[in-house]
């Protein structure tokens, strides 16, 4: 390589790195001000954990926040902590929280839910964050089929089900950004987690797809995948039998905490990432490694299933 050529390469990897750090720093407040104010955002699964900071965390840049989950009560509380926490000037009055009954679960319900809820906030919803979510616990083998089609209902079509209600308004108001939550098992699936796996595969599927298809109307669409956060989700979480596991492991108390990973949801939002990982470095790259080294993550799954089955593995 000639004298010139050399110095040519260096500059080119420099302004690769540039690009790469521009592209992937976190935004500033005043950027994400200037970006969020007065949008309406519809967060299902506000009641608790990662959805109910994602409420917290889009409020603080002055959006109108609308949260939706099953429990009534508990989103009248966590509105009443959302506008004591972060009140509102007079001449911002109209960006109050909204809370709305929604089960995701209830398909055939959900649209005209949303008609409802976009009616209350001008016919607009600008952002869109299909966080709601259970888990299930126990192996595919003992597992009842109701616990797969609850977990399925939930989280993938549920997801579905709210995306489509919101993309018409998206479309006729020519700008819009849905957000799935994903988890690093979208991306390997872990056992003892198939409906849960399955589930956010599917998610992740419908998310790449929908996409391009919807980039023609300036929708975009962003999925975060977390690795533990401390939240209610393993406690919820359904056990073979369908009931709840009740439990929390310590990969969830020494996980991240949900307004850490809530930040991020909103930086994704901001910066328009497509896809946001957001997990300790060895979450992180599981996925990577598993791409190219499939046989040894098989490796490591198998030895964990077999821990469990000999009950030497903590975490079911
Ligand atoms: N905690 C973790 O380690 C991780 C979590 N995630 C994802 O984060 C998301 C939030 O989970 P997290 O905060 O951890 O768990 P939580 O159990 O704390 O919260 C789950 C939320 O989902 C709501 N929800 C459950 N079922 C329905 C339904 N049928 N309709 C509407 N809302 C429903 C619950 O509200 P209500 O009961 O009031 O309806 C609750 O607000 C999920 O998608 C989960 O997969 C991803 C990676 C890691
Ligand atoms: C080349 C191979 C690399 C070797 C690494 C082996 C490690 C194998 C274990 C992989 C585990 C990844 C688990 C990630 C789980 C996670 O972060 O999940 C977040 C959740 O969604 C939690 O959901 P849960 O259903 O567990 O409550």
């Amino acid at each position: 390589m000639g004298f010139c050529s050399f110095y040519g390469f260096v500059a080119v990897i420099i302004c690769l790195i540039c690009v790469l750090y521009l592209r992937n720093r976190a935004p500033r407040k005043d950027e994400k001000l200037k970006k969020l104010k007065g949008k309406v955002v519809l967060i299902t699964g506000a009641s608790s954990g990662l959805g109910k900071a994602c409420c917290f965390e889009f409020r603080k840049y002055v959006c109108k926040v609308v949260l939706c989950s099953r429990n009534l009560e508990e989103l009248k509380r966590v509105q009443k902590q959302l506008e004591d926490t972060y009140p509102l000037p007079p001449e911002e009055e109209g960006n109050a929280s909204l809370v709305h009954k929604l089960d995701v679960a209830d398909i055939d319900t959900v649209a005209e839910n949303i008609r409802n809820v976009a009616a209350l906030c001008g016919n607009r919803i600008d952002i869109l964050v299909n966080n709601a979510g259970i888990g299930n616990k126990e192996s595919a083998l003992s597992s009842i089929v109701e616990v797969f089609k609850q977990v399925l209902q939930v989280n993938l079509l549920g997801s579905i089900a709210t995306t489509k209600a919101v993309l018409p308004h998206m479309v006729s108001q020519g700008s819009g950004h849905i957000v799935g939550i994903g988890s690093i098992q979208s991306k390997v699936a872990i056992p003892f987690r198939s409906a849960y796996s399955a589930s956010k595969h599917g998610a992740h599927g419908f998310y790449d797809s929908l996409r391009p298809e919807v980039h023609q109307y300036n929708i975009k669409v962003t999925t975060v995948n977390p690795g533990y956060i401390n939240t209610n989700i393993s406690k919820n979480a359904l056990k073979a039998d369908g009931t709840k596991y009740r439990r929390t492991e310590n990969e969830y108390l020494t996980g991240m905490t949900p307004e850490f990973v809530a930040e991020s949801v909103v930086n994704s939002v901001v910066k328009g990432w497509s896809e946001n990982t957001v997990a300790p470095i060895l979450y992180k790259y599981v996925p990577a490694l598993g791409f190219l080294f499939p046989g040894v993550l098989l490796y490591f799954l198998q030895r964990r299933a077999a821990q469990h089955k000999q009950g030497t593995r903590k975490v079911d």
